[in-house]
């Protein structure tokens, strides 16, 4: 079953405080109770002014950080109640549910250095299992899609432009299908030809059924997504 009545992830009374412990153990307080349900075939955009917590709450989704307190449950397997709290899911069992159920798209490209960049698109698929010549030819129409010029498949993405980095990055998140993806402002370096590239990208997987959850401060992108909007306000903080 697809469509927008089959919930894929549930974030229950999520609360983050950052603690800085070189800084005399000054605590910042991000957001508290925070719920958030997003369904197969959905654009969720957090939204709200700059430090309301939207990337912390993306992070703490990918579980980059351990909520204080709350859940993050992600529908893992096709049965209907198979579900992991990834936010206290041990090690292992977190990287093989963003293997192949979660998915993120940072805004910058972390990648293992002088790996050539048509490999560092393909890993994701390799890494389930996929024959590496059809994991790097579904890698190169997906580059080429998004404008990567052949000549630089072989190279290390490291010297890339901005732009360039986070259309590789946009690639090595889409190349294999998952149910789930967290988006970073995917499009935020890029040209309006390569936005709209992307958009169409992300508008194909949530019509394939992905739950998207994503930051777009681009109000274009978010409207020819038709996301809905999650706003983190005053209200979700701690005072
Ligand atoms: N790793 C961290 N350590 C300590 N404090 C942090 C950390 N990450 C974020 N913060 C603090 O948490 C608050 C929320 O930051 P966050 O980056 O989530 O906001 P945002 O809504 O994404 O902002 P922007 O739109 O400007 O990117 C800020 O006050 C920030 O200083």
């Amino acid at each position: 079953m697809t469509g927008p009545e089959r919930a894929m992830i549930r974030a229950e009374g999520l609360a983050k405080t950052f603690v800085l412990h070189t800084q005399g153990g000054a605590e910042i307080p991000v957001f508290r109770n925070v719920s958030l349900t997003v369904h197969a075939g959905e654009v969720v955009a957090l939204h709200g002014p700059s430090g309301a917590g939207k990337s912390t709450l993306l992070r703490t989704l990918y579980a980059n950080y351990r909520p204080d307190a709350g859940r993050v449950m992600v529908r893992h397997g096709e049965a209907e109640d198979d579900w992991v709290d990834l936010a206290s899911a041990p090690p292992r069992a977190a990287l093989a549910l963003r293997r192949r159920t979660l998915g993120h798209v940072s805004q910058f490209l972390r990648v293992i250095p002088r790996v050539p960049t048509l490999d560092v698109v393909a890993e994701p698929l390799v890494a389930l299992g996929e024959e590496v010549g059809a994991a790097r030819a579904r890698a190169g129409a997906l580059l080429s899609r998004l404008n990567i010029p052949e000549r630089l498949w072989p190279l290390a993405p490291a010297t890339f432009s901005g732009g360039e980095q986070q259309r590789v990055n946009v690639a090595r998140g889409f190349v294999a299908p998952r149910p789930i993806l967290l988006l970073d402002e995917p499009t935020a370096s890029l040209d309006l030809a390569n936005r709209d590239i992307v958009v169409a990208l992300i508008a194909e997987a949530c019509a394939a059924g992905a739950a998207l959850v994503g930051i777009f401060h681009d109000p274009a992108v978010r409207e020819a997504l038709d996301a809905r909007l999650f706003t983190l306000t005053a209200r979700d903080t701690c005072s």
